[in-house]
């Protein structure tokens, strides 16, 4: 807690004010009032009115506190006083008309801790060592929060709490910052988005709070462990508030009013919480946290697991000593919170961490026991292995040659390395007892107590021995929850990367609707964003997940890219399009072919750093880009997705034909922000191929009315996008031939342009295999080809640009998100209920083919063997809606363009069909658990229609 006076203003001179401070030199004492009427208070440090910027940020405690954050620590930094008092000058330094960013000798704590921290960083660094900045800016102003680094999306951004992270403010801007100058850039560019006024009292007044975040994350590895890599994630954070006001004094009316009331009303909250928590009996009970969005911000740095520095201002003038004195009493209540910081770090690591430091403190304490003992230490002081005779005597067994051959220490006792005998005398103090000799090997063979002494060293010995035995079990308990935690880990791995290629082809179908696209152009697209948290996620996931990710495909239609895999799946007999190389439940890969080399230790592939991920930031993924096909080192690429002089970079990497590892193919037009924002959706970095171009390509808008989708283009639908495994059985790809499953209604055309591809066809040609067998490469090609012309292509050329549908936009991915899972809920409800009420699944989920198993999109369904003793009903899925979008490709160019009605129909049948595979799923889960108590299959009835 650190208190500051500014000197008295021009003004305050020119009123007459009188100084009410009195601060004794060097001392953290502060008087306030006049000779007649004091009050003193004691602060860690109190800084009179010319302490410079400088001063401030040596003496306040601060630098230290950058180096917390740099260990993982939040740090929060927040200035508190009534209005003028100095916040700002404090936080930021002084705003002048001139300019928002202060001159170089003003610059406040900010600017200067930013500069202090590179000056850690580079102290910290070291190989195998990163450090990744981020930085975030936000208002909370008339208790709506606001992106100051995206004006453009000036509506409240939502607080919300998870388990994990606490409190958060959701989709909110982050930069990443690489050197301080992105640090200054990102702040000067939030101040200028600030709400300032001018009062009575302060011509720049603030009349919001400000919070400027700085995430930074460090992974290194374990000193201990180098394969281990410890990442942290450390924050610090710089709150500068409104500052408190006397309506009356100031003279507001109107929206200065409503400000006032808001700025009052949260340091109001703030102040309740801080009275409460550092009130020892309040603070177990409620704090009232949710009382305003300010305190909900500041919950973790007030009475939570960060480190708070707090800088009280007051004006000296004696106009101000009753707001002065409330100051100096709230910070008084507020130095008396105490927190526990700890680090913010991964659950696992932590664990692993912490299990380690157990074994670290066990194997001191038996050091230390045997040193007492005086007994040799054990080579690499691997514990003794003890036993305990059929008799009950003890037994010390494994002080043999091999233990003790690499201690080259002197070892306390007498034992003879060079004849391979011991003797040793347990206790100094009882020398006078003869020494027991052994001639074998170990150290003692057997001790039996013959008299006093030697029974308390029995016990002794005893005690020891369980300690060892105890120190044993905890190892060996380690290394256990170790492989538990590297499994899972892996495990997780892989279903973020089957959940990514999901999301990737949601994308896909997204970015071939205009609703999509125009949220796209409007400026930051919340599926940016929504891609963004759950690359986030997926960051953390290792390559070889990432791989394995790619290879199982999860969808049919990837899959079908790989012939390893159409070998696998037709020497398993299983004919599924949908059965992905991993198994998810096991996490054992198939036949998709072998994974490279994994690090036993890390559960990653050989080499491999992970890269950098953390709560609040994500990289950027191209937004929209088309992903080519699947490829596996022995498929040719396909051709006929190429643009002349495009770049197909994946087609010859292999595995890194992920649609997220791929570098994007089209580079868009920049968007107006910097480079480095996470939502610029047309300056990605990773966009490093671009191609010319073609004629009718005008802009991204323009390619929005060209994929005129109804809004609710359902991404439901988006795991129908694979093949009908009926037609593909009957040996022919219903989309390539235009054709429809759809109950055989004939098919509803849609008129998506789908400009004619140059193809090398080289590869194809020398496919043997015709192409309209399913089991063939070439037909996968095509197929995916075929999904992919829907999904990616970038204009239409032969056709003018279409009025965007009158619709109206969409709210964003997030939300997208909301829907989906809720979707994926209520149909896993509904599914229990049926469950619940009979076992009987939707009429839906039955199917009038019963022929084969469906190829399924859900890793479940592959897994799920036939059952005897509970057959299941026939199941089969049939891609309605899947097929109305695959004969799309094969639009006629000729006919107009699809009219809303239609769109929303097959939109409808996507969103219907997935509905019907979320249940079949559901329902083959029961069914297979069923069959475990060998019971017969309940008859499916009617479900619940959505
Ligand atoms: N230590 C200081 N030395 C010189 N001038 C100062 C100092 N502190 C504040 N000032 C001046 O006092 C005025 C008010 O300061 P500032 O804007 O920082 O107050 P504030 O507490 O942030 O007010 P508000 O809550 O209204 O935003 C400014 O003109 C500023 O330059």
């Amino acid at each position: 807690m650190n208190f500051r006076v500014r000197p008295l203003s021009e003004a305050e001179k020119k009123r007459g004010d009188k100084d009410c401070v009195k601060i004794q030199h060097n001392s953290s004492s502060i008087t306030l009032g006049n000779a007649e009427k004091s009050k003193t208070f004691t602060f860690n440090t109190v800084f009179d009115h010319n302490t410079t910027q400088r001063e401030v940020l040596e003496k306040c405690g601060i630098m230290q506190m950058i180096e917390m954050a740099v260990d993982g620590y939040s740090c929060t930094t927040f200035a508190y006083g009534q209005t003028g008092s100095g916040k700002t000058y404090t936080i930021t330094g002084p705003i002048s008309q001139d300019s928002l960013m202060p001159p170089r000798d003003k610059y406040g704590l900010i600017q200067r801790s930013f500069s202090h921290l590179f000056d850690v960083l580079g102290q910290k660094s070291g190989p195998n060592i990163t450090f990744t900045l981020s930085a975030s800016y936000l208002e909370i102003y008339n208790e709506q929060v606001k992106d100051l680094l995206n004006p453009s999306g000036r509506e409240s951004l939502p607080v919300r709490w998870s388990k994990d992270k606490g409190f958060y403010v959701e989709n909110l801007f982050v930069v990443d910052c690489e050197t301080l100058d992105d640090l200054l850039a990102v702040l000067e560019e939030g101040m200028g988005q600030r709400q300032i006024a001018t009062n009575n009292i302060n011509e720049y007044s603030s009349r919001s709070h400000t919070i400027v975040s700085l995430q930074i994350d460090s992974e290194m590895p374990d000193p201990e462990e180098e394969s281990l890599y410890i990442t942290k994630h450390g924050r610090l954070s710089f709150v500068d508030l409104a500052g408190s006001e006397k309506v009356k004094e100031l003279g507001n009316t109107g929206e200065l009013l409503t400000e006032t009331t808001n700025i009052n009303k949260s340091l109001l909250t703030l102040g309740n919480c801080i009275s409460a928590l550092s009130d020892n009996r309040k603070r177990s009970g409620h704090i009232p946290y949710r009382d305003s969005k300010l305190t909900k911000l500041l919950a973790d740095s007030l009475g939570g697991s960060g480190v708070t520095l707090m800088i009280a201002c007051i004006t000296p003038s004696m106009y101000c000593v009753s707001e002065s004195l409330s100051t100096l009493r709230y910070a008084n209540r507020a130095k008396r919170i105490k927190n526990k910081p700890v680090v913010r770090m991964d659950p696992r690591e932590k664990l692993i961490l912490s299990l380690k430091r157990e074994v670290k403190l066990l194997r001191n304490e038996n050091i230390y026991l045997r040193q007492r003992l005086e007994f040799p230490l054990p080579a690499g002081n691997k514990p003794a292995m003890t036993r305990r005779d059929t008799e009950g005597s003890l037994s010390i067994s494994s002080f043999s040659e091999e233990n003790l051959s690499g201690d080259k220490t002197p070892i306390p006792g007498d034992f003879d390395r060079s004849k391979g005998t011991s003797e040793t005398s347990l206790v100094k103090e009882e020398k006078r007892e003869p020494k027991r000799r052994d001639t074998n090997s170990s150290m003692l063979s057997t001790f039996t107590p013959k008299s006093a002494v030697d029974s308390s060293l029995y016990e002794m010995l005893q005690e020891y021995m369980v300690e060892n035995e105890k120190l044993r079990s905890e190892n060996s308990d380690l290394s256990n929850v170790r492989e538990r935690a590297m499994s899972e880990h892996q495990h997780l791995s892989k279903e973020n990367d089957k959940l990514l290629t999901k999301l990737d082809q949601l994308e896909r179908v997204f970015a071939a609707s205009p609703v999509s696209m125009s949220r796209t152009v409007s400026g930051v697209s919340s599926s940016d964003q929504h891609s963004r948290s759950l690359s986030q996620y997926s960051s953390s996931s290792t390559p070889s997940s990432q791989q394995g990710g790619q290879r199982a495909g999860s969808q049919g239609s990837s899959l079908l890219q790989s012939p390893d895999w159409q070998q696998g799946s037709r020497a398993a007999g299983s004919g599924s399009g949908g059965s992905g190389g991993i198994d998810r439940h096991s996490g054992n890969q198939d036949q998709t072919g072998p994974l490279p080399p994994v690090d036993s230790k890390r559960g990653v592939p050989n080499g491999y750093r992970a890269p950098k991920s953390h709560p609040y930031n994500t990289p950027t993924i191209p937004h929209q880009q088309p992903s080519p096909p699947h490829q596996h080192r022995s498929q040719p690429p396909p051709t006929h997705q190429s643009f002349p002089g495009s770049l197909n970079s994946s087609d010859s990497h292999g595995f890194d034909s992920g649609s997220r590892s791929n570098k994007a193919q089209h580079t868009y037009p920049p968007t107006q922000r910097g480079s480095n924002r996470h939502n610029d959706t047309g300056s990605n970095p990773d966009t490093s191929h671009s191609f010319p171009p073609p004629k009718a390509y005008h802009s991204q808008a323009s390619l929005n009315s060209q994929h005129s989708l109804p809004e609710e283009a359902s991404p439901r639908g988006l795991s129908n996008l694979r093949p009908d495994p009926q037609a593909a059985r009957n040996g022919r790809d219903p989309a390539a031939n235009g054709e429809t499953t759809h109950h055989g209604r004939p098919q509803q055309k849609v008129d998506i342009y789908i400009p004619s591809i140059p193809s090398t066809s080289k590869d194809v040609n020398r496919d043997p295999a015709p192409k309209n067998d399913p089991s063939s490469p070439r037909w996968a090609n095509n197929h995916h080809a075929n999904l992919h012309s829907i999904q990616d292509r970038p204009n239409k050329p032969k056709n003018p640009p279409r009025k965007p549908l009158n619709k109206p936009p969409h709210q964003g991915t997030a939300a997208s998100s909301q829907v989906i899972s809720g979707y994926s809920n209520r149909s896993k409800k509904n599914a229990l209920q049926q469950g619940k009420e009979g076992g009987k699944p939707s009429p839906k989920t039955q199917r009038k083919d019963n022929s084969e198993p469906p190829a399924s999109t859900e890793q479940n369904l592959d897994s799920i063997p036939h059952t005897p003793a509970a057959t299941p009903p026939p199941v089969k899925y049939k891609p309605k809606g899947a097929s109305d979008l695959l004969a799309a490709k094969s639009g006629d160019l000729s006919k107009p363009p699809p009219d809303p009605e239609s769109l929303q129909e097959i939109n409808e049948k996507l969103r219907q069909e997935l509905l019907d595979l979320d249940g079949e799923i559901q329902y083959m889960k029961y069914v297979n658990k069923s069959k475990g108590n060998a019971a017969q299959p309940p008859k499916p009835t009617k479900g619940k229609k959505r």
